[in-house]
């Protein structure tokens, strides 16, 4: 099967701590190698990298700007370095420059060519210390946090009313999952894939469905949603679209039976992105719907108690709310 590769775009103002995160997850990814676009080659943590043998492809820029520095072609050709099924690397993170408008680079990514590249999320870095300053000074600010998928505020160790801040940023990026921090100290597995745990051929009990894993210290939780008889799509993107914020990707092959043509559904939803791509499914695939929830402050059991709910008949229109949604191969 080919893979599909995740790229995360990393935006924020000056001094917000991209590069501070950028290193956190190249130290911390545990087997995940990200490869990295950076647009200052000088600050990434490159050797240590190297001997750490966590860093398997990075590419730098000359004058210091990607928004600039490419148009769409060049970004193709950029990821195409890094992304094919053999390549390098398992996820990729460009880090924006602090004045780059990240509405571009996203809609780069989304009119990429690249049919290995999968859309990673939007992640704003905000300061808490500096939020208000940031915010008097940079009109487009509020409008960057609501375009965002994940907001990482960062530097909590230095605000000592971290609390207000989170808050404020919360009221604004309504439909963000928002995640506190000091030193950029994100969960990896928040960002990028972990394997599905590989549940086999037998028949599958309710304790099954409800299978759920805590990553107590990564302050974030995952569960995985298993179902042999075919999902309503009607239902499953109206559950889609309303989940919690705090559930921040939901991924997976879906079988939506005769109702999806026999084929299936692979499902990326990376906060307020949604997208389907099918495919026929690959031989020896068992045709059943395997979907990982991950989130942050959110409860993925109760998201799972939801989707059982989502294994229904279809009615005749209900495929059109998920192909509206839908690339094909
Ligand atoms: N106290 C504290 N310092 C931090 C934290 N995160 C980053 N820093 C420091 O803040 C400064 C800026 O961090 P960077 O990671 O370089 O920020 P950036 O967003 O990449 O900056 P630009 O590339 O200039 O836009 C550095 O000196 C970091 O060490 C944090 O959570 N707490």
């Amino acid at each position: 099967m080919s893979r599909s590769i995740p790229v995360v775009v990393l935006a924020g103002y000056l001094g917000a701590g991209k590069t501070t995160l950028l290193n956190h997850l190249l130290r911390a990814a545990d087997g995940i190698r990200i490869g990295a676009v950076v647009n200052d080659f000088g600050s990434v943590n490159v050797d240590a990298m190297l001997v750490a043998g966590q860093v398997d492809a990075t590419i730098g820029f000359g004058n210091g700007c990607l928004c600039c520095a490419v148009d769409e072609g060049e970004l193709d050709a950029l990821l195409d370095k890094l992304v094919h099924p053999d390549g390098p690397v398992d996820a990729v993170v460009i880090e924006a420059s602090g004045l780059a408008e990240p509405a571009d680079l996203v809609r780069r990514l989304l009119s990429s060519a690249n049919p290995h590249i999968e859309y990673g999320g939007l992640v704003e870095v905000v300061d808490a210390v500096e939020f208000h300053d940031t915010r008097a000074k940079h009109i487009d600010l509020d409008r960057h946090l609501r375009l965002a998928d994940l907001v990482v505020v960062n530097k909590t160790d230095r605000q000592s009313d971290a609390a207000a801040v989170l808050e404020t940023v919360r009221g604004i990026a309504e439909n963000a999952t928002v995640v506190a921090t000091s030193h950029g100290q994100i969960a990896p597995g928040l960002l990028f894939d972990r394997p599905a745990p590989d549940v086999g051929a037998r028949q599958l009990s309710f304790a099954d469905l409800l299978d759920h894993h805590e990553h107590l210290h990564d302050s974030y939780r995952s569960a995985t949603f298993v179902a042999n008889e075919p999902v309503n799509p009607r239902l499953l993107v109206e559950f889609l679209r309303k989940r919690p914020t705090g559930l921040y990707r939901v991924k997976g092959p879906v079988d939506f039976g005769a109702a999806g043509f026999g084929d299936r559904f692979l499902l990326n939803c990376v906060g307020g992105y949604l997208r389907f791509r099918r495919t026929p499914w690959p031989v020896g695939e068992p045709r059943r719907t395997q979907i990982v929830l991950i989130g942050h402050d959110a409860d993925p059991e109760a998201a799972i108690e939801e989707l059982v709910a989502c294994v229904e008949p279809a009615e005749e229109n209900d495929i059109f709310t998920a192909l509206r949604h839908t690339d094909h191969d």
